[in-house]
């Protein structure tokens, strides 16, 4: 999605276009990227966040409820008891809201911890009866808070992101490696467009294998739809054969 910054009704415009369109292909679960509401309009905040996250809960729930589709909704810049967060809402296929998360890490470089108070708890949920968790954008570079929230048995991690192109090589290698060490399926959406600090985010959305296998790359700067199988089966037999999870040395480390 090409989130345009600070414009909350274009853009609650066009997830619903896309996401309609998205559901129309039976699609099982849908991804939106980081802070779609607004983009990173931090000194805005006051005017523009959402209030206790009400407007897009009730949207994201709609919209599930309507088309019985699971939404991963990315992630809104909400107020919530006078303090700014950036916060990522799960919905199943009945509108039933299976998470709510607070982004942990605080990205300083865009300035997001002079405004944003950081979360403090796990977001872990189950979609079709797939155990599943989710952070966002500069979480992924703390692979102990992966490591912390998937040990229980997570199958995918999702994540959303505003990622710029100038790091994109990274964001491909942490996300391969994320699916390798924690053997799982990784689904990563990252926005296009610009930000407003001459920020590029060339999107290169992508869909991991637990063997760190590419399953598909978004097209650079493409705004649209794109869509991925995952074999679940599969993840047992990879868990089997190298059991990290088992292995470990928790005796040793946290
Ligand atoms: N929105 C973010 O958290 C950006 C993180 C990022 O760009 C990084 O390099 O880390």
């Amino acid at each position: 999605m090409d989130v345009k910054y600070a414009q909350a009704e274009v853009n609650y415009e066009r997830v619903q276009q896309l996401v309609t369109e998205a559901a129309a292909a039976k699609t099982d679960i849908i991804v939106l990227p980081e802070m779609w509401n607004i983009g990173y309009a931090l000194d805005q905040l006051n005017e523009l966040a959402d209030k206790e996250g009400n407007r897009t809960k009730t949207f994201l729930a709609e919209l599930a409820r309507k088309l019985e589709v699971n939404i991963v909704g990315g992630s809104v810049a909400t107020v919530k008891n006078g303090s700014f967060y950036n916060t990522s809402y799960v919905f199943d296929r009945k509108g039933k809201l299976c998470s709510e998360y607070d982004k942990v890490h605080l990205f300083g470089l865009m300035h997001e911890d002079k405004w944003i108070t950081a979360g403090a708890k796990a977001n872990r949920f189950v979609l079709d009866g797939i155990p599943a968790t989710g952070v966002i954008c500069y979480d992924i570079r703390f692979p102990e808070w992966e490591r912390s929230l998937m040990h229980q048995g997570a199958k995918v991690l999702f994540v959303s992101a505003q990622w710029p192109e100038q790091r994109i090589e990274q964001w491909e290698i942490m996300l391969r490696a994320r699916a390798i060490e924690n053997q799982a399926f990784v689904i990563a959406v990252n926005r296009v467009g610009e930000g407003p600090e001459g920020d590029h985010f060339n999107g290169h959305s992508l869909a991991i294998d637990p063997l760190g296998n590419i399953l598909l790359r978004a097209p650079d700067d493409k705004e649209g739809i794109f869509d991925v199988n995952l074999d679940l089966d599969s993840l047992e037999a990879i868990r089997g054969e190298i059991p990290v999870f088992l292995d470990r040395r928790v005796d040793l480390y946290d």
